[in-house]
């Protein structure tokens, strides 16, 4: 199995991608992991011709909340989700050097920056904060140069050679970012921007993640029963009054508890939105396809995005 991450070696969304590997059925002799220097290009790998069986991409972090180009690319391509992938983030301060007094400059991906922000306020106010693609292109820029340091993990560092000169310094201890391992929409699938005639409840079940990962590897609900989730873009292009009301009412008609709502710009014009739309449940769940099928009669374009199980750390 080929999966794409954010590269070079030894970011965070590698580490999620070796997780989802160590709990894949049958270890395959021929699990890859394919680089990428940045999200989309990640992303876009999947359309390729001899393009990886998923990809992984962050969503959200705790501390900085959605991960922007993650969530459009979720909107413009037809992609499905096949599973969230739960990390903890303990981000280092990472340098050739083994005091913060030589550091003159910091390289991380922006959501490490922000994540770190007391500790670089607080603690390096003087140093140049330079953005890279990814905490670990941040880690290798840092191991040419003695006088910069990186935010990335600790196994970052140790993959470029790094000394730790802090752990522990985001914002949060508790600091957690959510990953999907994403996958390319097979055109048997009929649960994308579907019309309701054509939606069929079973799409979920071709989720191909059950035919890699056991059933047992997923959370389950109080229940003892596989937690589901399902993830779903609403587009609203007539503003009325009440318009977000019915499509939430959808959901609170049918007994469904939401697990996330977040609108991004629509990019058509100022003031113009999509509403992402996270709930407990499978397409599968007779209420479910019924709140889906009464948001969608609110909505000018509902999208689904898939019902997928989680894998935590
Ligand atoms: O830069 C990395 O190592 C990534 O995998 C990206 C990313 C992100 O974009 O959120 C992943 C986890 C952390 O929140 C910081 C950076």
């Amino acid at each position: 199995m080929k999966i794409s991450v954010l590269g070079p070696a030894g970011s965070y969304s590698e580490k999620a991608a070796l997780f989802f590997f160590s709990k894949v059925l049958e270890k395959e002799a021929d699990n890859e992991m394919v680089y990428f220097s940045d999200i989309e290009s990640t992303v876009l790998s999947l359309w390729e011709k001899t393009g990886p069986d998923f990809a992984v991409i962050p969503l959200e972090n705790s501390i900085e909340g959605a991960v922007g180009i993650s969530m459009d690319l979720l909107n413009e391509k037809e992609a499905c989700i096949a599973t969230e992938i739960i990390l903890r983030i303990d981000h280092c301060l990472l340098s050739l050097s083994d005091s913060m007094d030589e550091i003159t400059a910091v390289y991380s991906h922006p959501q490490g920056i922000y994540q770190c922000r007391p500790f670089l306020r607080g603690r390096l106010k003087n140093a140049r904060i330079i953005e890279t693609e990814s905490t670990s292109k941040a880690a290798l820029l840092a191991s040419k140069d003695f006088h910069a340091a990186a935010i990335a993990s600790a196994d970052a560092g140790k993959r470029y050679g790094l000394n730790v000169l802090e752990s522990g310094i985001g914002s949060q201890k508790n600091n957690r970012t959510r990953f999907v391992l994403i996958y390319k929409k097979q055109d048997s699938q009929s649960g994308f921007q579907p019309d309701f005639q054509s939606f069929s409840p079973s799409d979920c079940l071709s989720n191909p993640v059950f035919k890699y990962v056991s059933e047992n590897e997923f959370k389950k609900d109080e229940t003892g029963h596989l937690y589901l989730k399902t993830s779903v873009i609403s587009y609203l292009k007539n503003d009325k009054p009440g318009a977000l009301y019915h499509i939430l009412g959808a959901f609170f008609k049918n007994d469904i508890n939401l697990t996330r709502i977040e609108s991004r710009p629509s990019k058509k014009e100022l003031g113009d939105y999509c509403f992402y739309i996270d709930f407990e449940g499978s397409t599968s769940d007779e209420h479910v396809s019924k709140a889906v099928e009464e948001a969608k009669s609110h909505s000018d374009r509902l999208k689904i995005l898939g019902t997928y199980g989680r894998l935590a750390e």
